[in-house]
């Protein structure tokens, strides 16, 4: 018996036509159409593709997206003065800054500029907040989207013990948050973690957001569980895969994400969302 593949590039098609079609009813309301500002710094070759893609997602939705590509050479003050132009404009309803910023950029300062309302990546301490708090809020894309992708599986969450490998301010930390919301009973391993191994075995859903090709060996895996790869880690030869061992996890796991076509697409599917939500919650 293999594990069921969650399909994230076909969920993440779905989303993007519910909010095509969420788009064209508020233009025929003479409602706003969602405006999503796509800062990138720099030339860091895995930002590029991915904000190629979410600029293609918004043009598919029919968002307006604002493209602003800025020289590694830009400065802390001139990125500051361009998040502010963006708070105060009200075509825009979502700025999101691609990550990792050049080493001379003070990455928290930009994130807390931004107008929490317009913070579409769920990044600002106020959106973090309110998910510890569990209060609505713009969430974070990559473990709101892993939450999405859990949906769509048989996965019994409430009392199920989750782990999550990595604790990271992006992935590992708001995902403990979104699976403790939802009633699971939450482990979160990290590089100290002694034995990762035992850890692991427990894992009726298993988080893995390492970043380090194969981390997890398959035969580690709880049979039956439900394996979620946040990891996109790309091979010599141009493959990408992900943070568990793959062949061997698909043996013994119920549910398992693929790389790539699992979290991935979740992650700007979910980008898409928060952008309709910042744009009902500014102008209804
Ligand atoms: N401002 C942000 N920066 C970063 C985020 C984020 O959510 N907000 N997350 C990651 C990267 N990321 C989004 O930007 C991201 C990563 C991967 C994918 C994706 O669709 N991956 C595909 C494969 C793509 C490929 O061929 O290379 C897949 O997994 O199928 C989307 C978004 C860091 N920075
Ligand atoms: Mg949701």
């Amino acid at each position: 018996m293999g594990a069921q593949i969650i399909d994230g590039k076909a969920i993440a098609a779905g989303i993007r036509d519910t909010i095509q079609t969420a788009v064209t009813e508020r233009r025929s309301n003479n409602q706003s159409i969602p405006g999503l500002a796509v800062v990138l710094v720099g030339d860091n070759s895995a930002s590029a593709v991915y904000v190629r893609m979410k600029r293609r997602d918004c043009e598919q939705v029919g968002f307006a997206a604002q493209d602003h590509d800025l020289p590694t050479s830009t400065t802390q003050d001139e990125l500051t003065a361009l998040v502010d132009e963006l708070n105060a404009d009200p075509a825009i309803h979502g700025i999101l800054v691609q990550l990792p910023l050049p080493d001379h950029i003070d990455a928290q300062a930009i994130i807390e500029r931004i107008d929490p309302a317009k913070d579409v990546d769920g990044f600002h301490p106020q959106n973090v907040g309110r998910l510890v708090l569990r209060l609505p809020g713009l969430r974070s894309c990559t473990p709101h989207g892993v939450m999405t992708l859990l949906e769509h599986t048989d996965t019994d969450l409430v009392g199920a013990h989750a782990v999550v490998i990595g604790q990271s301010n992006i992935v590992g930390r708001p995902m403990a948050l979104e699976l403790l919301n939802a009633r699971c009973t939450v482990t979160v391993c990290h590089s100290r973690t002694r034995d990762l191994q035992d850890q692991v075995a427990q894992a009726d859903v298993l988080v893995a957001a390492v970043g380090r090709t194969a981390f997890i060996p398959g035969d580690w895996i709880k049979p039956g569980a439900t394996v979620i790869d946040v990891g996109i880690n790309r091979q010599e030869d141009g493959r990408l895969v992900g943070d568990v061992e793959a062949d061997g996890a698909m043996q013994r796991a119920g549910w398992m994400t693929p790389v790539p076509g699992g979290v991935g697409p979740l992650t700007r599917a979910t980008l898409l969302e928060n952008t309709l939500e910042a744009t009902r919650q500014l102008d209804g």
